[in-house]
């Protein structure tokens, strides 16, 4: 017979042990999550640093932010050298004008991603050797570059201020010298794409994107010269045709899985953004392409067949630079082909980051001529890559069977 357990028996001391030991480990509990949530609340204040390690927490809003800015600051530069000197000098044969505003320009966007991220790597397209050997044009540069700022103080203050001297401004535009990679965080700058453009009047664009292991994750592009309005018509001459003007002067930008947007050009803070997307084509043969305008830089005979190929009869849209990407990105053209001159041209990472992700993110896609995806872990240049064609998400397929067709591949 089994007796009934008493107050002060074995068993009954057990099951004070019990709730003791119970109790030692909720209190334990609430202590830890009492922690964790003070660290939480601490890293929260501390966010845009510790998203710069920590992407997922924030998905690059901070890179977003300080990109979109330092661009435009430095379209601030390149549209005073612009307006100032360049304009139609392509026929006089003078190149300084685009020299001035691509190191002048490198210099103010580098500085901006020194300040907030200085473990970060960059690769720019510009090196400061020749501008050591020139002093003439090195102290042309700094008398413009030093004067350049935002006209919201804060905004400035944020990219850093003004550089404190010449020395310093050609220090920092070596800082583009990484060899680029497969690791880490790199940034690619083209601080003018379209130096022919440029030179003719027309379109150039001022580029900066953000890869991260190898993938492009931020991107952010200026178009002085490009109309604010979508809707606009615009081939290779269209151009600010009046300083000043508010009708011309874009700001694109992407984040990873955040969607593409667009903004006007501003001299200071940033202006209201709204969310840019291609233009759904229901058949390809309404389709319209975008092209650059230098025979040299893709095989434009090659494109007319992929058109005629697709049945496509609308006149081509002729733009230097990244704008291509813009504009398709905005619906202003569908198709972007850059089919190879010269087999053995390697494209830069510069000429094709952040337009990458612009349009990837305003859904389309960006492959080489074979369908693959552009690979931004191999340097400085695309080296797995051959040419470049993006389209919308539903017509990538029948564009890369009719570039395989008419190349042969
Ligand atoms: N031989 C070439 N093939 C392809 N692209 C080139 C070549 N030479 C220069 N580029 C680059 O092509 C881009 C502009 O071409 P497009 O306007 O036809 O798209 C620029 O990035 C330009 O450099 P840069 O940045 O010095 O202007
Ligand atoms: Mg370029
Ligand atoms: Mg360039
Ligand atoms: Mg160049």
């Amino acid at each position: 017979m089994i007796s009934p357990s008493r107050p002060d028996s074995p068993s009954s001391s057990s099951n004070w042990l019990r709730v003791l030991s119970r109790l030692v480990i909720c209190s334990t509990l609430i202590l830890a999550l009492s922690v964790a949530l003070k660290t939480r609340s601490r890293l929260s204040l501390l966010l845009p640093s510790f998203s710069s390690q920590h992407p997922a927490v924030m998905s690059y809003q901070q890179e977003r932010y300080i990109a979109e800015l330092a661009v435009q600051r430095a379209c601030l530069l390149t549209q005073k050298v612009f307006f100032e000197k360049a304009k139609g000098t392509v026929s006089k044969d003078d190149k300084s004008p685009v020299t001035i505003g691509d190191f002048g320009a490198q210099a103010l966007i580098i500085q901006a991603i020194r300040k907030n991220f200085p473990n970060d790597e960059i690769v720019g397209e510009e090196e400061a050797s020749s501008l050591r050997a020139d002093k003439d044009l090195s102290a042309e540069i700094w008398r413009l570059v030093k004067d350049i700022k935002l006209e919201d103080a804060e905004s400035d203050k944020v990219l850093g201020g003004p550089l404190p001297s010449e020395e310093s401004m050609l220090d920092i535009i070596d800082q583009g010298n990484s060899a680029g990679g497969p690791k880490g965080r790199i940034w690619a700058l083209d601080p003018i794409d379209g130096t022919k453009g440029f030179l003719r009047g027309g379109q150039y664009a001022v580029c900066l994107g953000l890869i991260v292991d190898g993938d492009v994750k931020v991107g952010a592009i200026g178009t002085p010269n490009l109309p604010v309005d979508d809707n606009a018509t615009i081939n290779a001459s269209t151009g600010a045709q009046q300083e000043g003007s508010s009708a011309n002067g874009v700001l694109f930008s992407a984040v990873e899985g955040e969607g593409a947007t667009s903004r006007p050009l501003s001299n200071g803070t940033l202006a209201p953004s709204k969310s840019i997307s291609m233009r759904p084509v229901g058949n390809i043969a309404e389709a319209v392409f975008c092209e650059g305008v230098e025979a040299a830089h893709s095989a434009q005979g090659d494109n007319a067949a992929v058109a005629e190929r697709l049945g496509i009869t609308a006149p081509s849209v002729r733009l230097d630079s990244q704008a291509k990407y813009c504009s398709i990105a905005r619906g202003a053209g569908d198709i972007y082909l850059r089919l190879p001159v010269k087999k053995d041209y390697q494209e830069k990472i510069w000429d094709h980051a952040a337009g990458d992700i612009l349009v990837r993110e305003a859904g389309g896609q960006v492959t080489d001529i074979y369908g693959n995806r552009l690979d931004f872990s191999k340097g400085r240049t695309l080296a797995a890559n051959t040419g470049v064609v993006a389209s919308p998400n539903a017509l990538q397929d029948q564009v890369i069977a009719a570039v395989k067709a008419v190349l042969k591949l």
